[in-house]
């Protein structure tokens, strides 16, 4: 099979796995409570202030109503010009005290809500920096992507925009409803009796709407998954006339979330209106008893101006709560999917390496459910031993690298390094003693300094400059700012075979005990690859180095071949003792020469 297509058959295989593939916990609405409370919690001094900035807010603006009641009943009592006029005078400075303390809470809310964007942001970002590789892996690229990115963004704009809109108007619902009680208990009590209708309305709704965000965020997160893996195997999927498969598959996950986002509109069609006759109840409910009361002699002209007026101006802040329930549903939505990343369980890993002793013993691992891919494998390169795996494609060669960095943990036997299972050591102090570098870089929109300095955040640029030097990364040499030139796509671009000797650059300087090297050079033409191998080497004396090679150039100067056929090892020894025997490794070279 040629590595095309045994391309192919992977990615179909990996892709038809995503969809059963173990998906990150979405926390339950206890778990969200929490969330939320730890983020007031963070920034409790700023928070209390800006909500005591919209009440103050509030209270200045049922002033209004509540004076317009007295300058009619002053009126009709015979107030003299300058009566009215002080009054008016009241009425016009508690709209501005109003405008001044609703300006300056909006822009405190707008703060808090930036703040606490930015922490929940930097939380996640970290939270998933300490998972361990293989789960992330599992998780699937287009759950997490989603997660901490569009998820993000809503709670975001959740915090910083609905968030004080919504506290404004809640605050003002209440004051109004309270102001109903100053102007007369009577008829505040006579506005309360819709209160049961809207909360029941109000909970049925909120019932139906949590589940139906959820199942189309989830919706949303497959689609790109689907659409992800359709572009990343873009050649694949042309190579294997799979382009009707992958279009059915994108139209399939689309459809669901259309369905999914009907299903909410249609609640939402329910809902508002419902909400809008409520609203128009409750008005006509206090015009009506304080009209009959009024014509009855028991109420002056004035309050009932003031209770009609205030009632009035529930519907408003009322309506503004309910119509961004929708996206504070949406943001809740989001931020159990964010808080779902906090959930996932891993096990403790602590466990201390006594040296750098590695080795597999008696190993047997598969990936999720499926078969088992290495059979009762033990493996055991030497301290400063320059070991190179080779062997046929789909070998598992790769899934040996994956059980040797801790990556994945083996179904039964061990995976030791200086004497305690790898997947159980800390991700940090696993990364001191063992470093993989596989095809995939990653280069980062940042400086060429700043790109390699993450290896080793201690080191000088003359360190920096050796470690390229080491490498054979001459291009290096020519950027226009040095080690301050800007990398990345939009900056400088580097090729396929610089990012990889930038990926192997820091393996330089994060000088760990023993580097795995998954076809570290394999985007590198062969002749240069050689030049790389060779100073690598030289660079990495004294380390442990696994080289897993198709190249089998690279075996020939190995301290010792592994051979790895079907998930077994089947031959070990320097290349001139297996190529003497005759056997599977022999085979392989005499076709890597031919070819
Ligand atoms: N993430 C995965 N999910 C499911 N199966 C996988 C996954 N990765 C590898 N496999 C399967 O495990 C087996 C061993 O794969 P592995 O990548 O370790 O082989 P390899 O020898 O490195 O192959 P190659 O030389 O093509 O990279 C293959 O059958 C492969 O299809």
């Amino acid at each position: 099979m040629s590595r095309n297509e045994s391309g192919g058959v992977k990615l179909a295989e990996r892709d038809a796995q995503a969809d059963t593939e173990q998906r990150l916990p979405v926390a339950g609405a206890a778990e969200t409570r929490r969330a939320v409370a730890r983020i007031f919690a963070a920034d409790k001094g700023r928070a209390t202030l800006v909500l005591s900035m919209y009440t103050l807010a509030a209270v200045f603006s049922v002033a209004l109503p509540i004076l317009l009641g007295e300058v009619v009943d002053g009126i009709a009592a015979g107030w003299s010009l300058a009566e009215i006029n002080a009054v008016c005078a009241l009425i016009v400075g508690c709209v501005a005290v109003q405008f001044v303390f609703g300006r300056l809470g909006r822009l405190g809310g707008y703060r808090f809500g930036e703040r606490a964007a930015a922490r929940l942001r930097e939380g996640v970002v970290e939270r998933v920096l300490t998972l361990p590789l293989g789960r992330v892996e599992r998780a699937g690229k287009g759950d997490l992507g989603t997660r901490t990115a569009t998820d993000v963004n809503a709670v975001a704009d959740m915090l910083r925009d609905q968030g004080p809109t919504v506290a404004t108007a809640l605050i003002e619902v209440v004051v109004l409803y309270i102001a109903t009680f100053v102007v007369d208990p009577v008829l505040g009590l006579w506005a309360l009796t819709t209160i049961p209708l809207l909360a029941m309305v109000t909970r049925r709704y909120l019932r139906r709407a949590r589940p139906a965000f959820l199942e189309q965020r989830a919706a949303m997160s497959e689609t790109a998954e689907t659409l992800g893996a359709s572009n990343m195997g873009a050649r694949t999927v042309a190579g294997f006339a799979m382009q009707d498969e992958r279009r059915e598959a994108g139209y399939g996950r689309a459809d669901t979330v259309y369905t999914k986002m009907i299903r909410l509109i249609k609640l939402q069609l329910e809902f508002f209106p419902l909400l809008l006759m409520i609203n128009r109840f409750q008005l006509m409910i206090v015009v009506l008893v304080s009209g009959l009361w009024y014509f009855d002699g028991g109420l002056t002209l004035g309050t009932a101006v003031a209770a009609i007026t205030v009632t009035v101006r529930i519907a408003n802040p009322t309506n503004a709560v309910m119509t961004r329930l929708t996206e504070f549903q949406q943001g809740g939505a989001a931020l159990a999917r964010i808080e779902g990343v906090n959930l996932v369980t891993t096990t403790e890993r602590d466990a201390d390496p006594d040296g750098s002793d590695i080795r597999l013993d008696a190993v047997t691992f598969g990936y999720g459910d499926g078969p088992d891919v290495l059979h009762g494998l033990s493996l055991h390169p030497r301290v400063g031993e320059r070991l190179v795996v080779v062997g046929p494609s789909g070998a598992g060669k790769s899934t040996i690298a994956r059980l040797l960095a801790g990556i994945d943990r083996p179904r039964t036997g061990t995976a030791h390094l200086g004497g305690v299972p790898v997947a159980d050591i800390g991700i940090e102090r696993l990364r001191q003693s063992i470093v993989l570098v596989t095809q995939e870089h990653y280069v980062f929109a940042a400086t060429l300094r700043e790109n390699l300095d993450l290896a080793a955040p201690d080191a000088d640029d003359a360190a920096l400059l050796a470690a390229l030097e080491q490498v054979d990364a001459r291009w290096a040499a020519s950027l226009p700012d040095g080690l301050d030139t800007m990398l990345g796509d939009e900056h400088h671009a580097l090729s396929i075979a610089e990012a990889q000797q930038l990926a192997l650059a820091r393996v330089v300087l994060a000088d760990p005990d023993i580097v795995i090297l998954d076809e570290a050079t394999a985007g590198i033409d062969p002749a240069s690859a050689g030049n790389v191998e060779a100073a690598l080497a030289a660079a990495l004396g004294g380390r442990t180095v696994i080289a897993i090679a198709h190249q089998l150039q690279a075996a020939q100067a190995a301290d010792r071949i592994a051979v790895v056929e079907a998930g077994r090892i089947v031959e070990t020894g320097p290349h001139d003792e297996l190529l003497a025997a005759g056997g599977v490794y022999a085979d392989l070279w005499h076709a890597w020469k031919g070819a």
